[in-house]
């Protein structure tokens, strides 16, 4: 059975206040009360949703959950569908963002400084292929911040992270786990105080991210994402570094039971992926050389 994952919130309402505030008494389907959105209209349920299941999604500015709070913020880029990640401490306002894109970095830093926080990371899930990461132009927007990424990744960074490790800002953490397959370098940052992990391009809602190119491996991928993604609790939110159909965010459970190609048995896996037939993305030749050097590469 699916359980809703956890929402981020953004607007400084606490979780429970904000369930409240969508939760009309007395509305029961199938003995279980039935969210309402914020407009008040009646969710649809599915026949399977009517078994048991819902999974939604609520974002507002901050999100309480137990002692732990943390700002998070899911940004888009249009172009390449990358999802950037700010995540920050409310109370030191230490702040870190994930897989930033180079167009997108005076978005991202102007964002920081509105919200009146101290970027100290900027970090990467894996060397990207599609898209020149922000990392650099960042690090000149905010001199402060330091680069991080994989030391698998082979490129460079102020701080290279390995498996097991911790990043903290403020009382928040983030733990690396190494997730290869897709390439090599590629890691999952885990959340466990708020109950969620950004996974790069191992995981994609319902979809996972290619192995034909940067030593990318079907099996390796297969066995990561098991062992160190969908093996966390049902009720952990994954978020990806990039969605093509418009999904912002998944749950372990949701991605149990209906991921497409992670489903399937390890042979049927690697069969799908080895005959994908996907065509090279088209800034492969400009992201590669540059994020080998953490987008500092030509910088305007
Ligand atoms: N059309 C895009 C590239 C699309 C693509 O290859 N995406 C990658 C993640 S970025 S390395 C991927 O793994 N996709 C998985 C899939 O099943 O599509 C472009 O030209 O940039
Ligand atoms: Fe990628």
């Amino acid at each position: 059975m699916l359980k809703p994952f956890p929402v981020h919130s953004e607007t400084g309402l606490g979780f429970i206040t904000m369930l409240r505030s969508v939760l009309r008494p007395g509305v029961i389907l199938g003995g279980r009360r039935t969210p309402l959105n914020p407009h008040g209209r009646t969710i649809c349920l599915s026949g399977r949703e009517k078994a048991g299941t819902l999974a939604f999604s609520l974002r507002k500015f901050t999100q309480t959950r137990g002692s732990g709070v943390m700002i998070f913020r899911q940004l888009f880029d249009r172009d390449s569908c990358t999802y950037t990640y700010l995540l920050a401490d409310p109370d030191t306002k230490e702040a870190v963002l994930v897989d930033p894109v180079i167009e997108l970095a005076e978005r991202d830093a102007k964002l920081v400084d509105q919200m009146g926080l101290n970027l100290i990371y900027v970090m990467n899930t894996h060397m990207h292929a599609d898209h020149i990461t922000g990392t650099g132009l960042l690090k000149k927007l905010v001199p402060s911040c330091q680069s991080v990424i994989s030391k698998e990744s082979g490129a460079m960074a102020d701080v290279h992270v390995e498996h097991g490790e911790v990043v903290k800002f403020g009382e928040q953490e983030l733990e690396v786990r190494q997730t290869p397959g897709h390439t090599n370098g590629c890691v999952t940052y885990v959340c466990h105080g708020e109950k969620f992990a950004l996974t790069g391009d191992a995981l994609l809602v319902r979809g996972c991210g290619r192995t034909d190119f940067q030593e990318g491996s079907a099996e390796t991928l297969y066995e990561s994402v098991h062992s160190q993604i969908l093996s966390l609790p049902d009720d952990f939110a994954l978020y990806p570094a990039h969605d093509y159909v418009g999904h912002t965010v998944t749950s372990v459970a949701e991605e149990k039971e209906f991921n497409p190609r992670l489903t399937k048995s390890k042979e049927e896996f690697i069969d799908l992926m080895n005959n994908l037939g996907l065509a090279y993305p088209r800034k492969i030749d400009i992201s590669l050389p540059a994020n080998k050097v953490c987008g500092l590469y030509n910088l305007p």
